[in-house]
């Protein structure tokens, strides 16, 4: 452990000055004012320039539109050279005890506290969402990793004893080198997710952020750098499709951990079958939001808020479909279209912020095109679904629209059945609760789902009977880092989050000790 610390401190002071060169120039920064051109991969404890400059894609800054940096995606050498230097660095880890790797994730944990304010704003301006909400995902992060870093010396075998004074003992071993591939809608969070079990139970981890956000994940490499992990145990690679394809049939890659739509899901899935490896699948959803007559309204409707806006409705276990039994439907509509017409849209560096920029262009007209379609299929826009330019020029550019609730849906309707991912929220109404949990399931989706009711009777038994990977009760898009979170159905499996995920990042081994003489039967 001293030597690891040791080896990791030659190349500290260089790898410090990058780390600040793009952190230190954040507090000061504002909306379209900044350039990263530093490199944004990174491997063997540094970051690494890329090869193929010449394809090089434009990443852009969602709230004015103007380019933010560019992303060279990783060519085969360069995944090798990622790849190799995970796996140097998972035979210095992977032999250190669970205190050990515990410490220096800790410390990790609290770099990231220390310095949470800088790296939300970074994440703001690469993703668009608001700094209120990055700074919670920031926090979720240290949390994590301080959560992971916890039970990372609890990890431990059983002893079992057999007849005759001979025995077994299980060793819980980690798999190797693990491949991390997030989604844009967040970034840091999702690496954070995936390193800090992996890291926790011994692997090392090659992470290839989207395309689109290529930004913070090498601000979490320095950081773990920083914290004293070896060299290259938390790799990134940035690209695409192609890069991914890499790292999904390299050899040496033992599990991929995927964090994105159904349909790469299945691609990602098809690939890593080829070489047996283990897959973590966190896909899509089409969430069911159930609120009885008996709910308390004003919690109801907040938590219908909280299911459908967060990150501009880029959220994968957002509870779109929002059934709402038929007696308080006029009150409900009233005060929830109240509320989506006071949420302030525009610059999402400003405190007072609540809804930023979506990801891209492509992605909001796209969702322009789902409310079009809702329109055209007999849906009624009661506010928002709009393109919205804000009153500040520089972000005319930008990618807003107003938030959107649709009434007068039906289940048959594109926009009850597909996932939208922007903020649109389709309201249905329900009579009775057989038939609400009937239509609720009525999906290939399993992500999540949610209930209001005074009725804890109610609650539980429609809890059970939710076909999706969490039902929240009475709230909406919590995730404490200690309970597990993942899809049922099209939704994925295996799970982030909570002690279960060690069972995602580590196998087991059983040794049998014989104290006897063999029995020979030959
Ligand atoms: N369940 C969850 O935890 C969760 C969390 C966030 C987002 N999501 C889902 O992600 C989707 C939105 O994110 P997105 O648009 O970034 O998803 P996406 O599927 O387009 O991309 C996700 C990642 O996969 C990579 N990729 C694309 N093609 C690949 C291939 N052939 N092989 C390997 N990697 C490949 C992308 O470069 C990106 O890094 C939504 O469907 C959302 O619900 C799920
Ligand atoms: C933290 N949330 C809001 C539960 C989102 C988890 C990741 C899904 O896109």
């Amino acid at each position: 452990f001293r030597r690891v610390r040791r080896e990791s401190s030659l190349s500290l002071s260089r790898s410090l000055k990058m780390a600040q060169s793009v952190l230190d120039t954040m507090p000061g920064a504002a909306t379209g004012t900044v350039l990263l051109t530093d490199p944004l991969n990174f491997w063997d404890g540094k970051r690494v320039k890329p090869r193929q400059e010449k394809n090089a894609e434009p990443v852009f800054e969602p709230a004015t539109g103007r380019v933010l940096c560019q992303m060279v995606p990783c060519g085969a050498e360069e995944v090798e050279e990622a790849i190799e230097s995970a796996h140097a660095a998972y035979l210095k880890w992977s032999k250190m005890a669970g205190m050990e790797r515990a410490r220096v994730m800790l410390e990790a944990a609290r770099i990231i506290r220390e310095r949470r304010e800088k790296i939300a704003k970074l994440e703001t301006i690469n993703n668009g969402k608001s700094i209120t909400e990055t700074l919670v995902d920031i926090d979720i992060s240290w949390q994590t990793i301080e959560y992971y870093a916890g039970l990372a010396g609890t990890l431990a075998g059983q002893h079992v004893q057999l007849p005759g004074g001979s025995f077994a003992y299980t060793r819980r071993e980690p798999l190797g080198v693990c491949v991390g591939i997030g989604a844009f809608n967040y970034p840091f969070q999702i690496a954070a997710w995936k390193s800090a079990p992996a890291m926790a139970c011994g692997n090392a981890i090659v992470f290839k952020p989207s395309p689109m956000t290529p930004v913070t994940a090498v601000v979490l490499a320095e950081i773990y750098k920083e914290a004293g992990v070896p060299d290259g145990l938390f790799c990134v690679v940035q690209g695409g499709a192609d890069t991914g394809t890499l790292l999904c049939h390299h050899p040496k890659v033992a599990k991929v951990s995927f964090t994105g739509s159904v349909a790469t899901g299945k691609k990602v899935m098809e690939m890593s079958a080829k070489g047996v490896k283990q897959v973590t699948l966190e896909l899509g959803g089409k969430s069911p939001l159930l609120i009885f007559k008996d709910c308390e309204l004003e919690n109801a409707v907040k938590g219908a808020l909280m299911a459908n806006f967060l990150t501009q409705g880029q959220v994968c276990c957002n509870g779109t479909r929002v059934y709402v039994q038929r007696e308080i439907m006029p009150q409900f509509l009233e005060e929830v279209v109240k509320r989506t017409k006071a949420i302030s849209v525009g610059d999402p560096l400003l405190d007072g912020t609540r809804m930023g920029a979506l990801i891209s262009k492509p992605q909001l007209e796209k969702v322009l095109g789902f409310v079009n379609q809702a329109k055209k299929e007999g849906a009624k826009v009661l506010c928002g679904g709009e393109p919205f330019v804000p009153s500040d020029p520089k972000l005319k550019g930008g990618y807003f629209m107003s938030p959107c609730v649709l009434d007068n849906c039906r289940d048959d309707m594109t926009c009850v059945k597909e996932e939208i991912f922007g903020p649109v929220m389709s309201v249905l109404p329900f009579d009775t609760e057989e038939e609400v949990i009937q239509r609720a399931n009525n999906t290939t989706f399993g992500l999540a789902s949610g209930v209001f009711t005074r009725d804890i009777s109610r609650a539980h038994r429609v809890a059970e009977k939710m076909e999706a990977g969490t039902c929240f009760i009475n709230n909406y898009n919590i995730s404490p880092v200690e309970v597990p979170f993942g899809g049922y159905k099209m939704s994925g499996f295996g799970r982030e989050n909570g002690q279960v995920t060690i069972e995602y990042y580590s196998q087991l081994k059983t040794v049998v000790v014989e104290m006897g003489d063999v029995d020979n039967y030959f």
